[in-house]
């Protein structure tokens, strides 16, 4: 394996330096090179951290924080961790977002003059991890580059990004406006961006720099053609995307100088288009829940509900459908017919298709992360019980194909998958013969190569091993030679192979036993002959040990080769595992198809919330129409109505349909939709300064600078975090700008009754509401979408079951019985009428004027008995009698 140094040789130090002992000084020459970054510096059995590297490590990873010596008269700060548990520690630094430069002993300890030399061999970053016990097996920690050039009239952000432990590399250019969305649509585990420049992004992961310089285009164009080996960068179609191209650069180069080994399984590049996907802004991702709840739990999310997958890649292949939903419907209907591909069986298989799901299931069980391992064996740092994994699995895929062949309709995308399943069985056997059955963990220790694989080792492996008899035939002959009967033959691994022999029978030792050590009771000696063998054993077994280690990197080497078509593999895999994750619950759960239309268009027949679903003993389903003429549904009702779930429901089926899955729903018919947008409950910003009144009127002022006659928004309670009437009027406004500039689809919910006369005004907007009843035990909530607007809201209602003092609850009724009189005789009913009354006179005038145009549209003349006309009658004389 190569290593490539980071560093220039750690002798070269600066007179800056003096006045430190040498070792300090080597000290501060590599952390001057390491940077702001924590330097890992090797001492014996231990890494240790010096000065303000020592203070941080121990305050973050809890050690004890000590002194090792002086330097200029000052203590030197200390802190350490044993070599043998490096790696958690690397592991839990990484995962809080530092990075660690790792500097070896590389010198010969024995022929140092001064300190051993050292080198930094690697660095490691959050985004540049690809070794197993650093990395979560569910998702990707993708690294990602950013530009910005500093001419043009309207720059585009260059991005680019790279995950490591897959080799997937991609690049996209966006404007401002959609930088954060990007980055939380990609999830960087590292942003690298230059000195000179901040991103502007909420995105929490780690921030890198890196020297301008390494932004350059010209720099990056050759950097990327000397990667691929190809001569312009236009096979990849990225030659016109120069702010991509420059970050492209700037990355590669990144990574290559923290990496040790060559990056030979990033094998291409390609262009991620944002406008292939369905747009989530971060706070919808939030919102959603898709893969994190609101309080940032794993769990219940979208991700969680749906992820019965078997390998780590279809995990984390999932993860990535479900942040990134497709506006196309071609692709997406290709999903889906691989879906009910698996979950309907082939027709004329004999085995029914629960059966054969739970078959590939248990195969798929067996399978290792074959993406990684691809990576690793590129980077050649593949264990050798992983390529054990890789030759059992490799083994395993003739009968998962012919599962799949026999039991599985087949479909376009299904037999791409299935010829990347066909992999050379030569690989195999080579495996088989190579990797021991069950091979030691790690190389060094011997035991990796099979027996018959390479008849020098097996040799030398014999020679090794056979002191048995030898041992015995040479104990046997010695005591009868001295006439010591008590001789024995013994081996440490301090002195080797000797010859024991007990204080009293020391007088009959031969001339040619020479002492090798002196004990109380015994004497111990080596012979010659003695000598001779345990040089041929001890080198026989030191040879053998390197030539598994050849033979190992040989190995190594030659799978390389395979590594494209192991990419390839573990991509079929993984989409194989999500289909069938998707397929099963789709099968445990009544969901179904969706049909996907062009039109802006969400029509649902008894929807459910997927996740909501799940928690509670009957959830009550719910329809939705929504099309161009019928575009925004106000929704009332009561606290608990379920008019949250209600909304998300129809986002999450969107979202679902959109990715390719089925539904929750009896049926459901989902347009092109290009963005959903959420503005639901409201939680401070302070680390950002922001007051929930803030938070909420920049959420809709975004939704209403972007979203489209395509796009779904959701608005819960625009407007309560302010006084009644600004909220009322911002959330009328806002309303009537959705309805009429912006033609979005839209899930309004209110508490404002006042909104629910929108429909009078614009008839694409309607009414709907979650009934809600009332009996003798309190409210009762029937969690049912009913059209019209909600008769009154139950407040009160909801608070008396929330516990809250029968005496408050009397007080609060009376206050409300009050307010409504007043309401009553006041303008506030009319505050949307399109001339406003000019005094509470002409208000009540025209509140009877309502009441009798209403009570008139009612009666049927036509239908009525000359009894019911004069009851009609009366009734409507009535309504003005009141007044009187
Ligand atoms: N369709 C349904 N069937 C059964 N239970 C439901 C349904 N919808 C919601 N619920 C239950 O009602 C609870 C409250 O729902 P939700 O939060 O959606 O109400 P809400 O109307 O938005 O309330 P608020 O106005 O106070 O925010 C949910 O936690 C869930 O347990």
């Amino acid at each position: 394996m190569s290593t490539k140094s980071l560093s220039s040789k750690a002798e070269a130090v600066p007179n800056r330096f003096a006045g430190h002992t040498p070792m300090m000084q080597q000290y501060l020459a590599l952390k001057e090179e390491a940077g702001s970054i924590l330097l890992f510096y090797r001492m014996g059995d231990f890494y240790e951290m010096f000065y303000d590297d020592a203070i941080k490590t121990a305050r973050l990873l809890n050690l004890t924080l000590t002194k090792r010596g002086t330097s200029n008269g000052e203590p030197i700060p200390m802190a350490g961790v044993p070599m043998h548990a490096m790696e958690q520690y690397l592991a839990r630094l990484v995962a809080m977002g530092e990075s660690v430069a790792i500097c070896e002993q590389i010198g010969d300890p024995a022929a140092s003059k001064g300190p051993v030399e050292r080198k930094i061999v690697r660095i490691v970053t959050p985004g540049t991890l690809t070794d197993e016990t650093l990395l979560p097996s569910k998702s990707d920690r993708p690294l990602m580059a950013i530009y910005l050039p500093h001419k043009g009239r309207q720059p585009k952000y260059g991005l680019a990004w790279l995950n490591l432990a897959s080799g997937e590399f991609r690049l996209t250019e966006c404007d401002v406006a959609s930088l954060d969305s990007e980055i939380h649509r990609i999830a960087p585990a590292e942003i690298v961006h230059a000195d000179s420049f901040q991103p502007e992004t909420s995105w929490q992961g780690t921030l890198s720099t890196t020297a301008d310089w390494h932004f350059d285009q010209n720099e990056a164009n050759t950097l990327l053609c000397q990667h691929f080996g190809i001569d312009s960068l236009a096979s990849f179609g990225i030659h016109d995307m120069p702010s991509a191209v420059t970050a492209a650069g700037a990355l590669l180069r990144y990574t290559e100088r923290t990496q040790t080994q060559s990056l030979s399984h990033v094998q291409g590049i390609s262009v991620d288009q944002a406008s292939d996907y369905l747009v989530l802004d971060p706070v919808t991702r939030k919102n959603l829940e898709i893969t994190e709840t609101i309080s940032g739990e794993e769990s219940p999310t979208l991700f969680s509900l749906l992820d019965a997958c078997e390998t780590p890649m279809g995990s984390r292949l999932l993860r990535r459908w479900l942040h990134h939903p497709l506006r196309a419907n071609e692709p997406v209907v290709a999903r889906q017919a691989c879906v009910q591909a698996f979950l309907m069986g082939k027709s004329d298989s004999p085995m029914h298709p629960a059966i054969v799901l739970e078959k590939i299931n248990q195969l798929l069980k067996s399978f290792p992360d074959l993406e990684r391992i691809a990576t690793r064996i590129a980077l050649q740092s593949v264990r050798p019980r992983e390529l054990a994994s890789l030759r059992d699995a490799l083994a395993r895929l003739p009968d998962l194909h012919q599962l799949l062949n026999e039991h599985i309709a087949s479909t376009p995308r299904m037999e791409t998958l299935f010829s990347a399943l066909a992999i050379d069985p030569a690989l195999q056997q080579r495996l088989h013969q190579a990797i021991d059955t069950e091979p030691a963990a790690l190389i060094r220790e011997g035991g990796v190569i099979a027996a018959g694989f390479d008849a020098e080792l097996d040799e030398l492996r014999s020679l090794a091993s056979d002191n048995g008899t030898y041992l015995l035939e040479l104990e046997a002959r010695e005591r009868s030679r001295t006439g010591i009967a008590n001789l024995r033959v013994e081996y440490n691994r301090v002195h080797g192979f000797f010859i024991e022999v007990s204080k009293g029978q020391i007088d009959k030792v031969p001339d040619d036993y020479r002492r090798r050590q002196t004990l109380k009771n015994v004497e111990r000696y080596i012979t010659p002959e003695l000598k001779a063998w345990e040089d041929k054993i001890l080198s026989a077994k030191d040879r053998s040990l390197s030539r598994e280690k050849w033979l190992y990197e040989q190995l190594v080497e030659e799978l390389a080769q395979a590594v494209p078509a192991l990419q390839q593999c573990a991509q079929a895999v993984s989409e194989i595992d999500v289909y069938l994750s998707l397929a099963q619950h789709a099968r445990n759960n009544d969901w179904v198809a969706p049909e996907l239309c062009e039109a802006p268009i969400i029509e649902i027949e008894a929807g459910r919330h997927p996740v909501v679903e799940r928690s509670i003993e009957r959830f009550t389903p719910n329809s939705c129409q929504m099309n161009p003429n019928r575009r925004m549904l106000l929704i009332t009702g009561p606290n608990m109505g379920g008019k949250s779930t209600y909304m998300r429901q129809i986002a999450l089926i969107v979202l679902l349909a959109r990715m390719g899955s089925f539904v929750p729903a009896q049926s459901a018919r989902i347009g092109m939709i290009d963005r959903i947008f959420t503005r639901i409950g409201a939680a401070d910003d302070l680390a950002g300064g922001r007051s929930t009144f803030m938070m909420e009127m920049t959420e809709a002022a975004a939704i209403l600078a972007a979203s489209t006659p395509h796009s779904l928004v959701l608005m819960d309670e625009i407007g309560r975090g302010t006084s009644t009437y600004d909220g009322l009027s911002l959330a009328w406004s806002i309303a009537c700008r959705l309805l009429t500039h912006n033609q979005a689809l839209t899930l309004f919910a209110t508490h404002y009754f006042e909104i629910t006369r929108l429909p009078e005004q614009n008839e694409a907007a309607v009414n709907v509401h979650l009934a809600a009843a009332e009996s003798p035990g309190g409210i009762v909530f029937l969690h049912e979408v009913q059209e019209g607007p909600a008769s009154r809201s139950y407040g009160i209602q909801v608070a008396q079951r929330a516990g809250i003092p029968a005496a408050v609850i009397r007080q609060a009724k009376r206050e409300l019985e009050r307010l409504e009189n007043q309401a009553s005789n006041t303008a506030q009913l009319d505050l949307f009428a399109e001339t406003a009354p000019a005094n509470d006179q002409a208000s009540d005038d025209q509140l009877e004027l309502q009441a009798l145009r209403e009570a008139i549209n009612d009666l049927d003349p036509d239908s009525m008995s000359p009894r019911e006309a004069l009851d009609a009658l009366y009734k409507l004389r009535n309504l003005f009698g009141q007044k009187e």
